[in-house]
């Protein structure tokens, strides 16, 4: 469709170098094509430039100490993409690679996933190219706070509510939140994630790993199959993937290889998530010392990996879900899974699998789960963080768990609705493409002209 190719075009003109925001602007469009040429209307109110051009983009400067009393700057982001369906809401990333067309890819995928939710959230990102690792205690409280002083002009539980991602715990969480409650004095419902002992939800840390599982169950068994005793890769060994693994095994599968940015383990006795939780929760160490205890593991580091990709879909599985990064997984990755007989391959972190591997694997019929769908039960968890903070209510566990049950149970149902109403039955990024879409741009058109 020329018009897609076009706004393409006109994007990178107007926003150069940025190639994960090409990336996923051009997986979102093309799948829209039908919904497009359904709809004139969508056109007419120009939605698609409306939407690729942010509400507000923020760029700031970050000034901290560090330990040797040296002063280190970082750059700071948040971009306000669209609040057509709700305040603004989504995660900060602390990671070296952060950068404007890093922040904008997730703020963009994040505007449609929040849709999917059904919950009234819009969408938005952040974060810093600020390196935690290596960094004392007292180094992340004094940048954190240094971040939030900047922040905290642009944010509120009714305007701006910034959560975690990579780099980004309910340690950190805390200490932006008391940054923003020093300056403004006032107990808001600003962030999620907050911890359980003051203002956060139950299973807000879990349920975005939880929810991945959750969506995959609901693809297997609309393919009559389940996850009782499935073996699944887990690239990643972040808050995403360990709790994706300890839902999996909760379940009957078993996880036998996970990973970290230095090399990826592989146990085919089944991943031991107590230690794996112990490493890198407790100690925040690397991978490789989980073979200090499990001599019959293997361990390759990323640098002795020969090829295009990664070690970690090498391995012969059931499943895959990739819970660590964008672009983890590659077309060759993808032929290495079709090869091994891999049945579906559920997204946990954001933007994982290129568009071509998608493709690939669209193509032979693999199940796909698309990360806006499957990964969406962290967000809605979140949502529901701020709903109980603006209640002054606490739900227990079972309560939240139920609900985001529930929730994933929706996106999934609308995902596959949406792809049969559009001849491609099982193309859930198609189905949660168009629904999510279609959502916000009624919202949009509704609010007339701004
Ligand atoms: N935390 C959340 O609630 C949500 C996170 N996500 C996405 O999930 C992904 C993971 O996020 P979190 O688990 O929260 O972050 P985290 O900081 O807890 O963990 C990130 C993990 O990825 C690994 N990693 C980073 N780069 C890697 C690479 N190049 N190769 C292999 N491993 C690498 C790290 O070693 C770490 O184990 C990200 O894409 C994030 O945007 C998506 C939805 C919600
Ligand atoms: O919980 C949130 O607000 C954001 C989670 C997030 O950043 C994501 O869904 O990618």
């Amino acid at each position: 469709m020329t018009y897609i190719h076009d706004s393409i075009e006109q994007l990178r003109k107007s926003s150069p170098a940025q190639t994960e925001f090409y990336q996923a602007v051009e997986e979102i469009l093309e799948s829209l094509a039908p919904l497009l040429e359904k709809n004139p209307k969508y056109r007419q109110h120009s939605i698609i430039e409306r939407m690729l051009e942010p509400e507000r983009q923020l760029m700031f400067r970050v000034t901290w100490v560090d330990d040797d009393g040296k002063v280190q700057v970082n750059k700071g982001y948040r971009i306000e993409f669209n609040s057509a369906l709700g305040p603004y809401k989504g995660g900060l990333r602390f990671h070296p690679s952060v950068n404007a067309s890093i922040v904008k890819f997730l703020g963009f995928e994040q505007i449609f996933k929040n849709a999917l939710t059904g919950l009234p959230i819009g969408g938005g990102k952040g974060g810093a190219n600020f390196d935690p690792k290596g960094k004392s205690d007292g180094e992340i409280m004094r940048f954190c706070q240094a971040f939030m002083t900047e922040l905290y002009r642009h944010i509120g539980p009714n305007t701006d509510v910034p959560a975690g991602d990579i780099g980004v715990g309910t340690r950190e969480i805390g200490y932006m939140f008391g940054q923003y409650k020093r300056i403004v004095n006032r107990f808001d419902g600003v962030l999620t994630g907050k911890s359980t002992l003051w203002g956060g939800s139950a299973l807000r840390v879990e349920a975005t790993g939880y929810g991945c599982v959750y969506f995959a169950q609901h693809m297997l068994e609309d393919a009559d199959d389940t996850l009782e005793d499935k073996k699944c890769l887990v690239s990643g060994s972040g808050n995403v993937a360990i709790y994706t693994m300890e839902k999996l095994y909760e379940l009957g599968a078993k996880p036998i290889a996970c990973s970290d940015s230095s090399g990826t383990l592989y146990h085919q006795a089944g991943i031991d998530l107590d230690l794996i939780k112990e490493i890198k929760q407790v100690r925040s160490g690397r991978l490789r010392e989980y073979l200090e205890t499990h001599d019959d593991a293997e361990y390759t580091a990323s640098d002795d990996y020969p090829e295009d990709g990664q070690q970690i879909w090498r391995y012969s599985a059931d499943l895959a879900f990739p819970c660590a990064t964008q672009n983890e997984l590659n077309e060759q990755d993808a032929q290495c899974l079709l090869e091994n007989g891999v049945k579906a391959v559920i997204e946990g972190a954001n933007m994982p699998c290129t568009n071509k591997a998608i493709d690939l694997l669209l193509e032979q019929q693999v199940l796909f789960g698309p990360a806006k769908a499957a990964n969406a039960g962290g967000v809605a968890t979140s949502q529901l963080e701020m709903a109980q903070n603006s209640s002054m209510t606490r739900w227990s566990r079972e309560e939240v768990d139920e609900k985001l049950k529930d929730i994933m149970q929706r996106i999934y149902q609308d995902a596959k609705r949406t792809a049969e109403e559009f001849d491609a039955p099982k193309n859930l990024a198609l189905g949660a493409n168009i629904a999510g879409f279609r959502r916000v741009a009624d919202a949009m058109i509704a609010q007339g002209v701004v």
